[in-house]
């Protein structure tokens, strides 16, 4: 089981997402910009690294919102979901293709990774 740290930042009613660019797995799904943890990394260590590779930001993480588990056909995750404060400054996209702010009862229109929609319901449940 593979454990994946993944960004929930809301803002006004908007939450984060990022499209996975042509090249990476599940290209073209939408997910909550995150990535898997090192050996010796904390949850929030790992998220606050990979968002500055994934999106050049210093983000402040905070408490943890959900986590779920998905087996794919070739890998189980773990996905942890953290809330996440972002600076107001702009992101430089290089593991992903867009980046895109959308208003949280509109997350059941997004294409997201398969793993993403037991988090996007609890979203919609607690925040639409
Ligand atoms: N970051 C992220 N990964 C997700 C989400 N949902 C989901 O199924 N995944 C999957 O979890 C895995 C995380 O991999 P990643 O590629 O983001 O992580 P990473 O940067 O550490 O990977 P790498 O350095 O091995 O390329 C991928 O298989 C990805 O498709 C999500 O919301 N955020």
């Amino acid at each position: 089981m593979i454990k994946v740290v993944a960004a929930i930042a809301l803002r006004d009613g908007l939450v984060l997402v990022a499209r996975r660019a042509l090249g990476q797995r599940q290209a073209g799904l939408w997910e909550f910009p995150g990535g898997k943890i090192e050996a010796g990394e904390s949850e929030a260590e790992a998220l606050a690294r990979e968002l500055h590779e994934e999106l050049n930001i210093a983000a402040h993480i905070g408490e943890e919102f959900a986590r779920t588990q998905h087996h794919y056909a070739d890998v189980s995750i773990e996905l942890i979901g953290l809330f996440t404060e972002l600076p107001e400054m702009d992101c430089v996209l290089s593991v992903h293709d867009q980046i895109d702010w959308v208003p949280i009862g509109h997350l059941a229109m997004v294409d997201l990774a398969p793993a993403d929609i037991v988090l996007a319901q609890k979203l919609m449940r607690e925040f639409a």
